[in-house]
């Protein structure tokens, strides 16, 4: 069984459920509005005070009673609060602290994400303390300017590194905020001076047409006339005015005709037409559905690990040589090179850009026009012994760009760390079902795909050049996005070394047999009940969607979590399944045929019912890549390889065999191939991954794939009741209660495979409990009910 969570055990474990601190729908309404209305209080006292603040003075001094009188808009509590704040504290920035406490009562309410309202305030008291540090610049003491705090903080601060120095620091300040709080670069300044520039130049260039505009206007009455009346004087003076004008009228002809054929369509709107909306019906189930979603709410697969934490981005190491630093001495002596290689083979170049990667330089050159591509495509060789470097590739030309690529080895490479990419906006924002980040671009942006969309990947590399780093990047990248619930991973690992630290993670992400003890398999005899469990997994799916009548798991899921699909017809939430092979060609050598017949069978079918697979070999020979696998697999990344064919095994062209080794690869998910600088991830890393997540509350058990029992076990047809299957009892009287003798009904109930629900068949008949097979109808069931079905079995034995 896909799934087996016995119900029983889940019920008394809720009553011992442990206080819950989180607030309930209706206290977030009280305490959201309550902070709302403090927020406006504050505002309102805060401005009446620039009015009233110097008649209340006497008020504050004296102690709060019934009969004081104030003439804040807030009474006596409005007086003495900006008193407090903008008097006593922080003068005018004070206003930020009525805004954040609005905007707490507006998360409050909304139930918007912490995280993000601890960030406002944090920076909004930084600038509440750095705006009233500045405009204590300006005030005296007890002024409202900067407040008593922004006063004292600035003497305080001129006692000691005097006016200048505390400019300088406010600067500081002011800088470090844009950058941290808006990700200011220097670049960003530079931007806004450019764009600046433009705008001001569009704008004169705008007066200069202004200018002409009205002779356009005066042309455009007789524009055919008058047009042929300027094109003489210009031809026999071609002053830059006279120009203008002709260029005018042509306009002014062409916006003529669209003004005519608006007119025309105008005339046809007059008539108006009513357009009503019909509502769309609703079925039956959509109904029922509907007030389950009312009253329970969408369902939840994270319910059950709902206090599941996800990895935090500081168990991923930082490293020194991360950040890409620009060489100036090596471009421009990498760039002079080529221009003198090329020259020596008189290949003139127009125009060189270079594009700097964490390991590659990129050189875009736009030859001169008439030098053929194949030619420069021929000295990759002569390119490669001028620079003296390994790894050089040349790409001509680059696809969708109208330029030549050559791509020249770092002599410092940087890495990419794997929190980089974990970190970036790209894979934090993406919305893709299983993204992976993979590393970095040649352009040094992050590379995020979806391994869903791939639908499966072939990874190879000789040994050392990071293959297994990369099967680790693959792996903390989706542990990092995907929730237990979501998606779990049946690893495969004949070197048995490789994927052992996910163990602390079974009864979280992995999935296994039910009767094998380590959900990591590294015996290859396993591997193949393994493959041949996810083909029934496989066929189980697919009846389930043909049921639900969805194309895909993600229609499936949604159709699920909206209740619109019944439990007890076997209906479940059901996760994502990541095969990961490591050492595929192991595999294969041990295995043959056993192993690439359901490899193939799950390459080809697996991907509407989302178990993806994704496998590792060493040597990507054509023996171990065979046809079929690679036709299943258009989504390959290669490391580097030793030679050329194979190369061409994995990518269908050369290109793996110039890259430069540690984590350096090419990617390709149909034609096009991506230079990626995979990203780095220890050991140690994923160990501390394993451990939080191994250390928080896991599932009773790994997920369970569908039992399968090999061939050789199966029971002979010639039944001896002692061979036969275990479920036997239950399929007979699955069969008896149905009336009806068919293997899929088993299959569907049971949760079995094509095969086993077969032989169960087979022997049903054997026992005289079905009738013989009569081709495409159910066979006859030859017992009438339950008692007879008893009997039947006892008078067996
Ligand atoms: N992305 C990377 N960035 C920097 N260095 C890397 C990267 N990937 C791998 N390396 C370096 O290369 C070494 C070997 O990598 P890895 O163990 O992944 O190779 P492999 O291809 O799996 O080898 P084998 O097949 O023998 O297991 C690592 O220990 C690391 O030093």
């Amino acid at each position: 069984m896909a799934k087996s969570k016995p119900k029983a055990k889940k019920a008394p474990r809720k009553k011992f459920k442990k206080p819950n601190l989180k607030l309930s729908s209706q206290q977030k309404l009280v305490l959201g509005s309550f902070l709302i209305i403090l927020g406006i209080i504050l505002c309102i006292a805060f401005i009446s005070f620039f009015f009233t603040g110097k008649a209340d003075q006497s008020v504050i001094n004296s102690l709060p009673s019934r009969k004081s009188e104030t003439q804040n808009w807030i009474s006596q509590f409005g007086a003495w609060l900006s008193h407090f704040f903008i008097q006593r504290g922080f003068g005018i920035a004070s206003f930020i602290y009525s805004g954040l406490i609005f905007l707490s009562g507006v998360y409050v309410l909304m139930d918007i994400n912490k995280a993000k309202l601890r960030k406002h305030w944090f920076w909004g008291i930084f600038i509440i303390i750095w705006a009233s540090i500045l405009l204590g610049f300006f005030s005296k003491k007890n002024d409202i300017l900067g407040g008593t705090v922004g006063y004292e903080l600035n003497t305080y601060l001129q006692d000691y590194i005097g006016k200048i120095g505390t400019s300088l620091l406010l600067l500081f300040g002011l800088i470090t905020y844009l950058a941290i709080r808006f990700k200011f670069t220097f670049e960003s300044f530079k931007n806004i001076f450019k764009s600046a520039k433009k705008d001001i130049k569009n704008e004169f260039s705008e007066l200069k047409n202004d200018l002409v505009v009205p002779i356009d206007n005066n042309l455009s009455e007789e524009a055919e006339a008058i047009k042929s009346t300027i094109e003489v004087p210009l031809e026999n003076n071609k002053t830059p005015v006279k120009k203008e004008v002709k260029v005018k009228a042509d306009v002014s002809i062409a916006t003529l005709e669209v003004k005519v054929a608006q007119e025309e369509e105008e005339d046809l709107s007059i008539l108006e037409m009513e357009v009503k909306e019909v509502p769309e019906e609703q079925s039956e189930t959509d109904n029922l559905a509907n007030k389950l979603v009312e009253d329970f709410g969408q369902f939840d697969p994270t319910l059950e690990l709902a206090k599941f934490q996800f990895p935090t981005l500081d168990l991923l190491k930082k490293y020194d040589t991360e950040g890409i630093t620009i060489n100036q001495e090596e471009l421009e002596e990498n760039k002079n090179k080529i221009v003198e290689t090329l020259n020596n083979y008189k290949i003139g170049i127009s125009s060189i850009k270079a594009t700097i990667g964490p390991t590659v330089t990129l050189y875009e050159i736009v030859p001169e026009a008439g030098v053929r591509i194949s030619k420069i495509k021929n000295l990759e060789d002569d390119i490669a012994l001028s620079l003296s470097a390994l790894g050089i590739r040349i790409i001509a030309p680059i696809p969708g760009k109208g330029t030549i690529g050559i791509e020249v080895p770092n002599n410092n490479s940087t890495i990419v760390s794997m929190r980089s990419v974990i970190a970036s906006k790209k894979f934090q924002t993406s919305d893709m079902l299983l993204p992976i980040a993979l590393g970095k671009t040649i352009s040094n942006e992050t590379f995020v795909v979806d391994l869903a969309k791939m639908p499966h990947l072939l990874m190879a590399g000789a040994t050392g050049q990071g293959k297994s780093v990369g099967l680790n990047a693959v792996l903390t990248s989706l542990l990092y996005k995907k929730h237990p619930a979501e998606v779990k991973f049946v690893l495969v690992d004949p070197k048995k070394v490789e994927l052992t630290l996910f163990n602390k993670i079974e009864r979280h992400y992995l999935a296994k047999l039910p009767d094998s003890e380590d959900a990591i398999i590294t015996d290859n005899t396993k591997v193949i009940n393994t493959l041949n469990s996810l083909c029934i997994e496989m066929d189980n799916r697919y009846e389930l969607l043909k049921n639900a009548l969805c194309r895909n798991l993600a229609e499936y899921n949604a159709k699920f979590k909206a209740r619109k699909l019944n439990p007890n017809d076997g209906h479940q939430f059901l996760p994502y399944i990541v095969l990961v092979v490591d050492e595929f060609a192991d595999l294969i050598m041990t295995a043959g045929k056993e192993v690439e017949t359901p490899i193939a069978r799950l390459a080809q079918l697996a991907r509407a019912i989302g178990i993806h697979l994704i496998i590792a070999t060493q040597r990507p020979s054509v023996n171990v890549i065979t046809g079929i696998i690679k036709a299943n697999f258009p989504a390959r990344i290669a490391f580097r390889v030793t030679s050329k064919i194979d190369s061409r095994t994995i990518l269908d062209g050369s290109g793996a065999d110039q890259l430069i080794g540690r984590g350096d690869m090419l990617y390709t998910q149909g034609n096009d191939l991506i230079r990626v600088q995979c990203a780095f991830v220890d050991t140690p890393e994923v160990e501390k991954i394993t451990d939080f997540i191994g250390s928080q509350k896991a599932y009773p058990e790994a997920y369970l794939l569908p039992e399968y029992v090999g061939e050789e076990s199966g029971t002979s047809l010639d039944i001896d009741i002692s061979d036969r299957d275990k479920l036997f009892k239950d399929a007979a009287i699955v069969i008896v209660t149905a009336q009806q003798g068919s293997a899929s009904l088993l299959q569907r109930k049971l949760k079995l495979g094509y095969n086993r629900a077969g032989r169960l068949i087979d022997q049903l008949e054997a026992a005289g409990i079905v009738g013989p097979f009569e081709g495409s109808k159910a066979r006859q069931v030859l017992v009438p009910d339950l008692i007879a079905l008893d009997q039947h079995l006892e008078n067996e034995i």
